[in-house]
């Protein structure tokens, strides 16, 4: 079965907690977004980790080098998936999947940048990565004429465990699960809406 993801990009370790405790009844990953991280450090990790202890803790690292080692940071501070860029030497990769195997945990590639993203999800599959994020940030998003619609298309075509991260919300949920996503992230879909808890059971009522 397919699992939601809230994408938590606030700033600071009390309202990430705050959020969390009102969504956590209806999501199965809990992502602490990399602006976040870089304001309160691995820290917001730990805290979340220790508050839910039930839940998957996924810290957006998008690590660019030095794949081994932030990898092992974030996973020794509570995470149990660590985001690797897709756009960035192979080596970091499989340096943070080497971690991943020693520390029971995993990792995702975060497609964000990369201009054949079909392709790279293929390739850094067969290092061992548990999938895929088909991934449009915040800034693409914001681009005239942005649709989620490729990165659905993107997911059909690829054949790789993926799971989809750029606008997800109640007008494109379905449609991410029918490409076959395994994971739908959604973030301002949840903590930009004026009830969190009631936006992620909405989006949770989807997955049925
Ligand atoms: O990963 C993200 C972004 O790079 C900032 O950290 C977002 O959390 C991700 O794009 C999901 O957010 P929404 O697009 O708002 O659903």
């Amino acid at each position: 079965m397919a699992k939601l993801q809230v994408a938590i990009d606030l700033l600071s370790t009390e309202a990430a907690l705050e959020l969390a405790a009102k969504v956590a009844p209806y999501v199965d990953i809990i992502e602490l977004g990399t602006p976040l991280i870089k304001q309160e450090g691995l820290k917001v990790v730990t805290a979340m980790k220790q508050a839910h202890p039930d839940k998957l803790v996924f810290a957006d690292m998008k690590t660019a080098d030095t794949g081994a080692l932030e990898a092992e940071m974030a996973f020794k501070a509570g995470a149990d998936l660590v985001t690797v860029m897709g756009t960035v030497d192979d080596a970091t990769v499989k340096g943070a999947v080497e971690a991943a195997k020693k520390y029971g945990k995993q990792v995702v590639v975060d497609t964000i940048g990369v201009k054949d993203r079909v392709k790279r999800a293929r390739e850094v599959t067969a290092f061992g990565v548990a999938f895929v994020e088909l991934h449009a940030g915040l800034d693409e998003q914001a681009l005239p004429g942005y649709s989620i619609q490729k990165l659905i298309n993107e997911g059909k075509e690829a054949g790789v465990p993926f799971s989809i991260a750029g606008g997800v919300n109640a007008d494109s949920i379905k449609a991410v699960l029918e490409a076959g996503a395994v994971v739908a992230v959604a973030g301002s879909a949840i903590y930009g809406a004026s009830d969190p808890a009631k936006a992620a059971e909405a989006l949770k009522a989807a997955f049925k």
